[in-house]
């Protein structure tokens, strides 16, 4: 790692010859897989921005020039480049985290880890720059093909495009994938720019003159900066982006350093908004990486670095029940689709796809338009199932209530890793959609404990043609089966009883309510109060959202109720409890348990669950004032 131990900050990487350049490439993916390998993360994208983080930083004064990253999980290169290179506890409590983070570095912007958000952040730190008259400094916004299929991302080239004194560059690292490959009509556009010969021509003499000189490094930095001339001829528009009216350039490889730096610094000369397209490989230089079919090793866990087989192979068991029961739903139900935001594998669509490939619809990183076009196909006689990330949702909030449940359409939301996520950071923590689905008129809303109840839960939501339904369960391995001892109602009313101790030691009449993953935590709860003589019923009243007439009567013939949650306490399930009890002037009092109203950083869901107090010990210790 001779180039890699050299980078001690960025200006080092401005310094080498091209050489030394493609040395320090090769130290890199060397650097990343040995120790992405041990931690899990974003392999496949960082490896295939090697070549293109290392040009942006030589062609671009970060800080003072801006450089935004799309999402951010392809930033762990320029991390490396600016001075932060111990990634021994990637994405873990202290160490370095999965996505840009401002407490980390000044060369760091965005943290919302969200896609497509990149341009609009850029447009509008390019438009503060020229307000202050700092017309010296460029914004750089680099986003992936994927990210630009997203709606944020069009609305701003529409702005950016009647901008054209804003020093802004949108680099768009095509890479032809999201997951999988990156589905629509901007794709097959930028497919067709990849074909497109004239540019090449133009960069690939742009790449002769640098080397002719034989001075590499630092002379070649400033011979780029030297080329102004003509650099309208270069930048001539193309295309789509051609009729917006935005100057482009490419494609370009984006693997030769030298390329890449030469059409950036065409860019940054030009002093308007220019697009430079770049061609990327996801997974490059790493065998198990390029040949992974799925997905080019988007996302990992703790994998063995030789193979890339991982480490402890099924880390997703809750997408698996889904994944089973939605095939065998499709099989007998030929209305059933299913409705993925370019995430099939991780949601569990891909086993569907693979047996209904038209039933199947990846509509792009497109939240919105996925829930919108859900409603659609439910007005046209479908029963649309919309699998997403939970903290996806809330950028499609407004379309699940004005398009979906005002016009009482059945579609049903998974919500994949709902709750505390932790590894992911602030932004990834499923936490927010209980407190947005309590405030939707007509919104079922379910949260299973174990496997077989979201086996149950998903089927009546299938046969629910009423209006909206949404499943929520969290990320990693299903937990045992917890078997209810006896339940009471029916349907939507039904409440499950895991545990009841009905001494009449005479002890307060005490209601625990652990909602889904936290339903274990609900009877150890329970056991230790029971022993300390309360009477004590462990409820779980399974679909959640509204409040059933069991669980409402249960609750008033309480005298205490302990509410667990895996979302938000400030406005979640164990508030709007609290709320309806009060309405209907009982005396009970509600405890909530759940996550605090924080942007949480990264640390393992078991600290996370440890920090908030949602432990038995601590639930119990935050309960004795009540004894
Ligand atoms: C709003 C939103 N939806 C879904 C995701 C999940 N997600 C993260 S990266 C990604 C694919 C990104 O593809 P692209 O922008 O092309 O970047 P690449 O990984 O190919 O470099 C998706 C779907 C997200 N981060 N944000
Ligand atoms: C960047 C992004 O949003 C996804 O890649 C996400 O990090 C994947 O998370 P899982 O590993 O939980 O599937
Ligand atoms: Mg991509």
């Amino acid at each position: 790692m001779s180039q890699l131990s050299r980078i001690t900050s960025v200006d080092v990487v401005r310094q080498l010859t091209p050489s030394e350049l493609a040395e320090l490439a090769s130290d890199i993916r060397e650097f990343l897989v040995e120790s992405v390998s041990k931690t899990g993360g974003h392999l496949g994208p960082n490896l295939g921005v090697v070549e293109l983080t290392i040009a942006l930083h030589r062609v671009f004064d970060s800080p003072k020039d801006r450089i935004v990253f799309d999402t951010g999980h392809q930033s762990y290169v320029h991390k490396i480049l600016t001075g932060r290179r111990d990634f021994s506890a990637l994405r873990k409590r202290d160490g370095v985290s999965g996505y840009p983070a401002r407490s980390e570095s000044e060369h760091d912007i965005v943290e919302n880890s969200h896609a497509s958000t990149a341009l609009s952040w850029a447009e509008g730190i390019a438009r503060a720059n020229r307000i202050k008259g700092l017309n010296d400094r460029s914004v750089v916004a680099v986003i992936g093909d994927g990210a630009l299929t997203g709606g944020m991302a069009w609305e701003a080239l529409n702005t950016i495009a009647d901008e054209d004194d804003t020093r802004l560059v949108v680099v768009i690292n095509d890479n032809g994938r999201s997951y999988e490959p990156t589905i629509g009509g901007l794709a097959h556009h930028l497919d067709a720019l990849r074909t497109t010969k004239s540019y090449e021509k133009i960069l690939d003499w742009g790449k002769r003159t640098l080397h002719k000189g034989g001075t590499p490094g630092h002379m070649a930095y400033d011979a780029l900066h030297g080329l102004k001339k003509g650099v309208k001829d270069v930048l001539a528009p193309q295309g789509f982006f051609e009729n917006l009216g935005i100057k482009y350039i490419g494609p370009v490889d984006g693997h030769d350093t030298i390329a890449v730096e030469f059409a950036l610094t065409r860019a940054k000369a030009y002093g308007g908004p220019v697009l430079v397209h770049v061609i990327t490989e996801k997974g490059r230089g790493y065998t198990p990486a390029e040949n992974h079919v799925d997905d080019r090793f988007h996302a990992v866990g703790v994998i063995h670095p030789e193979t890339g087989l991982p480490v402890a192979p099924s880390r997703f068991g809750w997408t698996s029940v889904f994944a089973e029961e939605i095939v065998k739903a499709a099989r007998k139900r030929p209305d059933v689709v299913g409705i993925t935001a370019a995430m099939l594998h991780p949601v569990g669509l891909a086993p569907m796809r693979a047996e209904f490939p038209d039933r199947v619809f990846d509509v792009g990183i497109a939240e919105q338009h996925a829930v919108t076009s859900a409603a659609g196909l439910a007005f046209g006689g479908m029963h649309p199932v919309v699998a997403v990330y939970a903290t996806f949702l809330n950028r499609a909030y407004d379309q699940v209530l004005m398009d979906v449940a005002l016009h009482n359409a059945p579609v049903t939301f998974m919500l994949d890793r709902a709750g505390i996520t932790g590894d992911d950071g602030a932004s990834h923590n499923g936490m927010w959609d209980l407190a947005l689905m309590r405030t939707i008129p007509g919104m079922r809303v379910a949260v299973p404990r174990d496997g077989d109840e979201l086996t149950e839960m998903f089927n009546t939501a299938l046969n629910e043609d009423g209006g909206p339904t949404l499943i929520r369960y969290p990320k990693g391995s299903l937990p045992e089966p917890l078997p209810a001892i006896r339940s009471i109602g029916e349907g939507y009313d039904r409440v499950d009883i895991l545990d009841e101790d009905e001494s009449e030691a005479g002890g307060r009449r005490v209601l625990i309510v652990g909602l889904g993953p936290f339903a274990p935590t609900g009877i150890a709860v329970g056991k230790a109060l029971a022993a300390r003589g309360d009477r004590v019923t462990v409820a779980d009243p399974r679909w959640v959202l509204p409040h059933s007439s069991t669980l409402m009567q249960l609750a008033e013939d309480s005298d205490l109720i302990i509410h667990i949650e895996d979302g938000l306490v400030d406005g979640g399930v164990g508030d709007s409890l609290r709320d309806e009890l009060s309405r209907r002037g009982a005396a009970t009092t509600v405890h909530c348990f759940g996550i605090p109203k924080h942007f949480h950083t990264t640390a393992s869901r078991a600290q996370l669950i440890d920090d908030f107090g949602l432990t038995p010990d601590a639930i119990l210790d935050a309960v004795g004032g009540d004894q």
